[in-house]
């Protein structure tokens, strides 16, 4: 049992935020981001694309159901740090083997708790997306050392991993894949490959997929400039679904623009319509970027959906080649289900398409 000790979160702008310091004993520095989810803190701390972010959850009191077996997203959390509320240490549910802040010091993150997150989101929505230091001492005029970093690296896979399967067979491209994705695909019964992010259009085709699904991931899209030319010829070549960073990538390669949005949209009720249908659905997200509407090229893409509350872009389809992204996830986790078809419908067609060989144009 640790001794309750008191830490800061500084803000980059100087506000300054005290309360008691849990998880792994270190500092740390990263952006501060806040998710409105009420459920999922568990898949929210082990999603690869926080990598670097320090999450402050809106929902009061974290811990409650403690931690299960079953619901990581990754084996090892990559985010920066934590802020809450009101922190559980007696959580109570069947399938509970750990409690949050155990689970944030074996991960070796740092958080902080006791903290009035209602203020603390109201900074981020007026300042936009800060960066804070979490730390024993308050730091208004020294940051700490910065993290910047090429994340997608560090949370991509390293080695080829294959999945043996009797449906369509699928190659995931990896730039900080959530479990849920690849567990849709396998409840599908795809055979799915995945590869790590820098994997060339030559070493895909020698694996011959039926499609090629591109992962949400951490970071700035941009950073990713250099192998804009392989994503597009991977889409040119397969049926292709992007989700979060994947379809940000995809917008780019086909050169569109991606720009910061204030503070972000991360949590399990963001509502996008569909514009096909009319039909609006509430979605799961998480993402700071998004691509810029007027930059999108509509002799070559439709665009498919639109957030409800700012408009912007959530989905795009191209008009010649199978090419979708979204840019909310539709493999949940945490958050509603009600976008999971699309997953279902890309298996569907690659299974539909068999051998098909299309020409590029
Ligand atoms: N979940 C994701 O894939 C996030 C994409 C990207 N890192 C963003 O913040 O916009």
């Amino acid at each position: 049992m640790s001794i309750l000790q008191n830490g800061y979160l500084t803000l980059e702008t100087g506000e300054v935020f005290e309360g008691v310091l849990i998880g792994a004993d270190k500092d740390s520095l990263g952006e501060v981001v806040f998710n409105t989810s009420m459920t999922g803190y568990q898949e929210i701390i082990t999603d690869p694309s926080y990598a670097g972010q320090i999450i402050t959850f809106c929902y009061p009191i974290i811990g409650s159901y403690g931690i299960n077996a079953i619901d990581n997203e990754s084996i090892t959390p990559a985010l920066a740090g934590v802020v809450i509320g009101d922190l559980c240490e007696t959580p109570s549910h069947y399938q509970s083997v750990n409690k949050f802040s155990e689970k944030l010091m074996q991960a070796g993150v740092p958080g902080i708790a006791g903290i009035d997150t209602r203020l603390l989101v109201k900074t981020i929505r007026s300042r936009g997306t800060v960066k804070g230091y979490l730390s024993k001492t308050k730091n208004i005029d020294n940051l700490g050392p910065d993290n910047q970093s090429f994340w997608v690296d560090k949370v991509s896979t390293k080695k080829i991993q294959y999945f043996k399967n009797n449906g369509p067979h699928v190659v995931l491209m990896d730039y900080g894949f959530k479990k849920s994705i690849l567990n849709a695909l396998l409840d599908e019964n795809c055979a799915v490959t995945i590869v790590p992010y820098h994997t060339p259009y030559e070493k895909i085709k020698a694996l011959n997929p039926d499609g090629v699904l591109f992962s949400n991931g951490p970071g700035d899209p941009m950073e990713l400039k250099k192998w804009f030319p392989e994503i597009k010829k991977i889409t040119q070549n397969y049926p292709t679904l992007g989700i979060c960073l994947g379809h940000q990538l995809i917008a780019l390669a086909y050169g569109a623009k991606t720009e910061k949005l204030a503070y972000g949209h991360r949590g399990g009720n963001h509502p996008v319509k569909e514009l096909m249908t009319g039909k609006v659905k509430i979605t799961a997200q998480n993402h700071g970027y998004v691509v810029v509407d007027e930059s999108i090229d509509n002799k070559l893409f439709d665009i498919s959906y639109r957030n409800v509350n700012d408009r912007s872009i959530e989905g795009l389809k191209h008009k010649n080649y199978p090419i979708q992204t979204v840019q909310f996830h539709p493999e949940a986790h945490p958050g509603p289900s009600d976008t999971e078809y699309i997953l279902k419908d890309f298996i569907t067609q690659i299974a539909s398409m068999g051998e098909t060989v299309y020409a590029i144009k």
